[in-house]
């Protein structure tokens, strides 16, 4: 039994704040304390700040909860602060939640690649949590300390490719083209007449992070844990497009592995075998099967698939034989949940069971 933690969400207006508001509602280690917006929100309900689109309602306890500034001294009691601020102001925001000395889970792109900061997935790399001390040391914290989560797409496409890289060794290329929620773009997101009807095969700065961030994820924590060894042998090349799916990232993924070829059935078996540290470690919202691989050759699909685990497991299917590369396989992931909210929530609860809370 563990006790539960006080928390704070901020930027809990937006699509990932009202996916913390759904996600932390009943947990068994954390209870919503404070929530945060921008100054058009604060000093509102939560009921009245907020535009709710989720397809649960709205939670009793948090309809009344008064939207704070996002300044620390509002949160000085949370012993957690989950954020889903807009990237243009988190940066600034959750660097003064840091100097007071207070836990950030971030969703923001701003500090994944600091270089003593995790660029966390939950099903991927929790033992990057090793270089906590390091980092309180080098930013001068007692028990404060940041971790971010990935980017959506990145965190779909990490998962399989780690099963991959534990049983075959690293991986030479990776070709991978995504197919984004409209959710992605928060709200109220991509105008309806350009979504409709219509691929959009362009989203600001999303390749360059798939690129960029999955040999962060991939990659370990040296000897000493001060500092990340990024996985430089493993070359990925990303498309991003948005279409017309409200929740879930679909990715198309074609693999040339760095030694010798795999059968497809060694592959779904090392996908279907995957497990990580929070499934070891019981973490309550840990999905039981990290990886669930279809055999049905039409899945997995958004509408269908999405939810599977509580929105926690990524779906794989289609895996075969690419004449290109090696393999190929399409991969499914809820972008809100294991993609942004429950990818920082599972983290907090890998970090509590570490002693780190
Ligand atoms: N949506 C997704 O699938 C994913 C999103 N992310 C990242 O998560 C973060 C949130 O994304 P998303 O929920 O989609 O975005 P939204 O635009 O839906 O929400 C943004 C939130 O930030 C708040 N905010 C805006 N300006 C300020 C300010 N000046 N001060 C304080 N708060 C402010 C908004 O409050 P208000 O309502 O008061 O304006 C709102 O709560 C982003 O950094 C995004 O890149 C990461 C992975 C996936
Ligand atoms: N860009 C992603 C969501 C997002 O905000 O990503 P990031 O946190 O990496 O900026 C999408 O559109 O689906």
């Amino acid at each position: 039994m563990v006790d539960q933690k006080k928390v704070g969400v901020l930027g809990c207006t937006g699509s990932v704040g009202q996916r913390f508001i759904l996600l932390l509602s009943q947990h068994p280690y954390f209870k919503l304390h404070a929530v945060g917006a921008s100054s058009r929100s604060a000093g509102k309900k939560y009921k009245d700040a907020t535009r709710w689109k989720q397809s649960q309602q709205l939670p009793e306890e948090v309809k009344d909860m008064i939207v704070q500034e996002c300044k620390a001294a509002a949160f000085a009691e949370c012993d957690v602060v989950f954020s889903g601020l807009d990237a243009d102001v988190a940066g600034e925001i959750e660097a003064e939640f840091i100097k007071n000395d207070l836990v950030v889970f971030s969703n923001a792109k701003n500090y994944r690649r600091d270089p003593v900061t995790p660029l966390m997935v939950p099903l991927v790399n929790t033992n990057h949590f090793d270089i906590i001390p390091h980092q309180r040391n080098v930013k001068g914290l007692n028990k404060g300390f940041l971790v971010t989560n990935a980017n959506c797409s990145t965190t779909g496409l990490v998962v399989p490719l780690k099963a991959l890289q534990d049983k075959f060794g690293p991986l030479d290329a990776v070709m991978v083209t995504t197919l984004q929620a409209i959710s992605g773009g928060g709200y109220p997101g991509v105008p309806s007449m350009d979504i409709l009807d219509n691929v959009v095969p362009f989203i600001g700065g999303e390749e360059e992070k798939i690129e960029w961030e999955t040999g962060k994820i991939l990659g370990a924590v040296n000897a000493d844990a001060t500092a990340f060894t990024h996985v430089e042998q493993t070359k990925v090349s990303a498309q991003c497009t948005r279409v017309a799916v409200m929740d879930g990232h679909t990715a198309c993924v074609s693999v040339k592995f760095g030694g010798a070829k795999p059968t497809v059935e060694e592959v779904k078996a090392a996908m279907r075998e995957y497990s990580c540290e929070s499934q070891a470690l019981g973490c309550p919202s840990a999905p039981k099967m990290a990886i669930k691989v279809f055999e049905e050759e039409d899945r997995p699909q958004p509408r269908l698939d999405r939810d599977l685990e509580g929105g926690y497991a990524v779906s794989v299917g289609r895996v075969r034989e690419d004449p290109v590369f090696d393999i190929k396989f399409v991969a499914l992931s809820h972008n809100t949940v294991i993609g942004a909210a429950g990818s920082s929530i599972l983290n907090a609860e890998v970090a509590v069971v570490k002693g780190l809370l």
